[in-house]
């Protein structure tokens, strides 16, 4: 693999996700959402009078795989079909085929100043090798970019979200060529860490997080449900 120059920060930060996904979260956090087999856990914590409660949600999702959510997040042309928080996105910079630098404009929540982002984003596959499936996973941590100056009255968020995903092929046939779609399902793990750049109330913040997540990943996932359904299973 040919390194770039952003190669090593995404090396530790997916070695960080990784390590810190199997953390559980019997131990100070709350469970602020339950939709089926959803559940939206976040910790309450404030720097400096800010609120960057880290948010963590678990989920369960029929007919997919990893390799497919994961896609589908990643994937720059699909973005504004599922993001509904989004002014704009857009590529600034590509770093090899699997990292791009990304500049999104999020939509003004009032009365707070209008947020922009600048991530790098990082699709990769973990072949365990003693699991069936490999485990599929996003990050998108906040980077700076000549591309993408920080113009005032935007407020620059800082982020670090990791998608990680694990497939489950339910009573395997003996053919792997038979595997329906009813085989199959996909374990989720969604983390994400964001500083909103800037103060805002913080029961306002925590009720714009605590609406907004299970409506971004509800959202999300029943649209790579229904854009993969009639597809071929991508593992
Ligand atoms: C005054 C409001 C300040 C805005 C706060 C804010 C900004 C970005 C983000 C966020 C940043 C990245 C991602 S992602 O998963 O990497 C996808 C990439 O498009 C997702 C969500 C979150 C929040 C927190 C509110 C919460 C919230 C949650 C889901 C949607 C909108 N707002």
């Amino acid at each position: 693999k040919d390194k770039h120059r952003l190669s090593d920060d995404v090396e530790r930060i997916v070695q960080e996700h990784l390590k810190y996904v199997s953390e559980d979260v019997s131990h100070g956090w709350d469970l602020i959402h339950q939709d089926g087999e959803m559940k939206v856990y976040r910790r309450e914590v404030e720097e400096n009078g800010i609120v960057v409660d880290p948010l963590k949600c678990f989920h369960t999702i029929k007919g997919v795989t990893g390799h497919e959510l994961c896609q589908y997040f990643w994937e720059f042309q699909y973005r504004m079909d599922w993001e509904t928080t989004l002014d704009s996105t857009k590529i600034i910079e590509v770093l090899d085929p699997d990292t791009m630098v990304f500049f999104q404009v999020h939509k003004r929540v009032w009365p707070a100043a209008q947020r922009d982002s600048c991530f790098w984003s990082h699709i990769r596959c973990i072949s365990n090798s003693e699991e069936d499936q490999p485990t599929w996973l996003v990050v998108n941590y906040t980077t700076s970019h000549p591309l993408a100056p920080i113009k005032s009255p935007q407020v620059r968020l800082v982020a670090n979200v990791a998608l990680i995903c694990e497939t489950i092929i339910c009573e395997p046939p003996l053919n792997p060529q038979d595997i329906k779609r009813e085989n199959i399902q996909c374990k989720l793990t969604y983390v994400a860490f964001v500083n909103p750049g800037g103060w805002v109330p913080s029961a306002a913040l925590r009720g714009v997080a605590k609406r907004e997540y299970p409506r971004f990943l509800k959202r999300f996932t029943s649209y790579v449900i229904e854009q993969t359904r009639n597809k071929p299973i991508l593992f």
